[in-house]
């Protein structure tokens, strides 16, 4: 079979292509039949209802449990033939509720992130400072850097541990809710440098959020999951077939597709 031009450059700017994909704990699928793709560049918000399953869905894409069925694959391989040292060059997560570390200082909690790439006494290279150097300059943290991360604000954390993901320098990076605990202008803040990331650094983002509002703004694709089809697509895509519509009750709160925005329901 010939592969045409098209299709050859779509297969190789594509970074993570789901299909057929169930999770859940114990062989009980909690969300069944998942399928997306993302290419490099693009950033994703996973949104739905709570207790839906977005934190499972993004465990199993980071390898933290299994799946039940399908397929993940990242650069054409299946998440199950990667070793963890190759994984961690392929993956960065990042779970705010779970960083046992937070007695390390900024510069330490950075040059961790280093560590699929040192040595295996995690020595660092001088150009594995640099790197920490400039994204300690990029991510505005120079004057936080000899802080320990418990007297860290919530929006200060959140940036260290972002920028933890971009020095460890992998294609994927994966985030839970990155935005919890913050006010309005960290959120958009934070949305805003995922965006940088993928858009500026070619890196795939895929979160899960809350912020429905704000991914529709500033997200390529979103993943909605409904426990029925689980649609993907562009925001405006999914505005246009109506899923935001159904995914709260309409007694509580309805959707304005016109201003992409959720009213309260008097
Ligand atoms: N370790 C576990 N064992 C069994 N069931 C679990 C476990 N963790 C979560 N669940 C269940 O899986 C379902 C999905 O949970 P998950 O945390 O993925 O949802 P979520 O969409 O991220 O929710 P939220 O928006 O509230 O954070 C829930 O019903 C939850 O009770």
């Amino acid at each position: 079979m010939v592969i045409g031009t098209k299709t050859k450059n779509a297969i190789l700017s594509q970074l993570l292509h789901i299909e057929n994909l169930s999770v859940g704990y114990k062989n009980k699928a909690i969300i069944e039949a998942v399928e997306f793709q993302l290419n490099k560049g693009e950033i994703c918000a996973i949104v739905g209802v709570n207790g839906i399953g977005k934190s499972t869905l993004l465990r199993t894409l980071g390898k933290l449990q299994p799946k039940i069925n399908g397929s993940i694959q990242i650069e054409n391989r299946e998440l199950e033939a990667y070793s963890p040292i190759d994984l961690a060059k392929q993956i960065a997560l990042v779970l705010t509720d779970s960083i046992a570390s937070k007695n390390l200082r900024v510069k330490e909690l950075l040059a961790l992130g280093r560590q699929p790439h040192t040595n295996w006494i995690g020595t660092l290279l001088k150009e594995d400072q640099e790197i920490i150097r400039e994204t300690l300059q990029n991510f505005q943290l120079e004057n936080l850097k000899d802080k320990k991360c418990h007297e860290l604000s919530d929006g200060q954390l959140q940036r260290v541990l972002i920028a933890r993901a971009m020095v460890q320098d992998t294609p994927l990076i994966l985030l839970d809710e990155p935005t919890t605990h913050l006010d309005l202008s960290h959120k958009v803040g934070i949305f805003k440098l995922l965006k940088d990331l993928a858009h500026v650094h070619k890196r795939t983002v895929l979160l899960t959020t809350h912020e429905i509002e704000l991914a529709i703004q500033l997200a390529d694709k979103m993943l909605v999951l409904n426990g029925k089809e689980n649609p993907f697509g562009t925001p405006q895509d999914l505005i246009s077939k109506g899923y935001f519509d159904e995914l709260f009750p309409k007694d509580v709160v309805q959707f304005d597709a016109k201003t992409g925005t959720f009213r309260v329901k008097n």
